[in-house]
Parts: C-alpha cells; sequence; structure tokens
C-alpha cells in the first residue's frame, strides 16, 4: 500500500501540491481525477520518486521513503532503499515510453534482466506470458514504431508488470490514444483491477473512474478536495470545486 501524508511541492517557488494526503490500500483501484494542472501528474511522480517532495512523509508497503521531522525538515531514506522501494511500484506513462531500438518482447524482459539480473531464459516465458494476458504475444518480434498506440500501452503495461511490482501507478494512460484505442487500453486495466492489483490511476476517464475504481479522488489547484467510494463520489459530490467539475466533465 501507499501513503502520503501532507505532501508538498513547489516547482520554481510555485506550489503545485499543497498538503495533499492519500492513502491506497492492497487491491485497491484509486483514480485521481482533476482538471488540467491540478497537480495529479506530480503526485504520482513523488509517489515514485521521479520528484522529490518538500515535506510530508511517503510510506509504500509500510516503509519510508521520505519523512519531515518537526523542524519541517524533509529527508528521504538513503538511495539504495530508495531503489528497492521504487521497484515495489511499476508505472505506466501516457506517451508509453517505449524503447524504439528494441522489439516488444526485449522491451518486456530488459528491466527484468538489467535490474534485477534475471537470465534471458528465466524471464522470456514470463514476458510472453505477459504478451498473451494483454494479447500481443503474435507481435513480440516487432518493432514498437509498428504497433497501433493501444497496443504499445498494452506493451508498455505488459513491460511494467514484468517486474512484478506490489503497486501499477499509471499516467493519463489513454490520453494519448485516438478514442477508438481507449478501450483496449481500459479493458486490460479492468482485467487487472478485476485480479485485485494494486493500482493508482491518474485519468480524465470518468468511466474508467466509475466503473472501475473503488475510490476516486479529485484534485484541484494543488490540492486533494475530496476523496470517497467511487459510487457515492459521482453520485453525491460532496464540494461545490468538485460538483463543477463533474458538472462539466459528464
Ligand atoms: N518539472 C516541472 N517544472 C516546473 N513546473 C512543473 C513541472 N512539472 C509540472 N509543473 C507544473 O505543475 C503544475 C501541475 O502539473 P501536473 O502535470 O502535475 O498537473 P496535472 O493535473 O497532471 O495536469 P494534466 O491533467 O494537464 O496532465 C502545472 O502548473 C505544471 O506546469
Amino acid at each position: 500500500m501507499i501513503s502520503a501524508q501532507d505532501i508538498c511541492k513547489a516547482f520554481n517557488g510555485q506550489p503545485v501540491l499543497r498538503k495533499v494526503s492519500l492513502d491506497l490500500m492492497r487491491g485497491e483501484v484509486v483514480a485521481v481525477i482533476g482538471p488540467s494542472g491540478s497537480g495529479k501528474s506530480t503526485l504520482l511522480r513523488c509517489l515514485n520518486h521521479l520528484e522529490t517532495i518538500d515535506s510530508g512523509q511517503l510510506l509504500i508497503e509500510g516503509e519510508v521513503l521520505a519523512e519531515t521531522n518537526a523542524a519541517g525538515v524533509c529527508s528521504y531514506v538513503p538511495e539504495a532503499q530508495i531503489r528497492r522501494i521504487g521497484r515495489k511500484m511499476g508505472m505506466v506513462f501516457q506517451s508509453f515510453n517505449l524503447f524504439p531500438h528494441l522489439t516488444v518482447l526485449e522491451n518486456v524482459i530488459e528491466a527484468p534482466m538489467v535490474v534485477k539480473g534475471l537470465a534471458r531464459a528465466q524471464i522470456v516465458p514470463r514476458a510472453e506470458a505477459l504478451l498473451a494476458k494483454v494479447g500481443l504475444l503474435e507481435k513480440r518480434n516487432s518493432y514498437p514504431a509498428r504497433l497501433s498506440g493501444g497496443q504499445k500501452q498494452r506493451v508498455a503495461i505488459a513491460r511494467a508488470l514484468a517486474m512484478e511490482p506490489d503497486i501499477l501507478l499509471f499516467d493519463e494512460p489513454t490520453s494519448a490514444l485516438d478514442p477508438e484505442l481507449t478501450g483496449e487500453v481500459l479493458r486490460t486495466m479492468r482485467e487487472l483491477a478485476q485480479e485485485k492489483m494494486t493500482m493508482l490511476v491518474v485519468t480524465h476517464e470518468m468511466g474508467f473512474a466509475r466503473e472501475v475504481a473503488n475510490r476516486v479522488a479529485f484534485m484541484d489547484r494543488g490540492e486533494l478536495i475530496e476523496s470517497g467510494p467511487a459510487a457515492e463520489f459521482f453520485a453525491q459530490p460532496k464540494h461545490a470545486r468538485t460538483q463543477a467539475f463533474l458538472h462539466n466533465m459528464l
């Protein structure tokens, strides 16, 4: 699980996250929604240590990643620990971030070989099983340039799963896709949710948030305004800012 408490983050003196607190329990799917520029991606990137926080506390699977003392000084655990904790999380980006010079299969086996030191023969069967799971086994020798956006994103999901993470973080996984290709990616994510994969999903897909997420969190201007069970959240948003946002989106 993830526990983020009172996370603050500024870029060039401009606050982007203002005391954001969010918990993600094991097996839970949480969707983070909100207007453009509200800090959703920054929050996700802070959880995955792609950005550092200025203050607050981050716990990943019960282990401290960063904490802030009474004097307000924030410190991270040592680098080796950061890397080990980081491996508990897999990340899927809006822009896929596949290696263009590697085939689909090579993309999936790269990190387990380089980061975990697994032998190729050890990881290939698992990589092939993951590609079969996302419906792309027949593309294993293709290069990313030959795939559609939806296929690329499904490879990116298989690649993240190949590291056997406890938690998957998705940063607007369908935003770069043509509308007709979002369905196949959302279907894969829905299957993962059914298998009780713990997932935090920054998304503009209200349908996904409503149907698949257990909980929805709404961010606006760097603040986490409210969060709650998906059905309740959509039926009875409590805060006026949430109501206005949903009114425009739905
Ligand atoms: N590396 C950075 N340097 C400076 N400013 C940044 C950086 N990353 C994000 N920001 C700023 O932080 C604010 C929040 O950005 P963020 O990408 O987290 O928002 P978001 O809610 O994910 O938006 P979107 O839905 O458009 O992706 C924005 O004003 C953005 O310009």
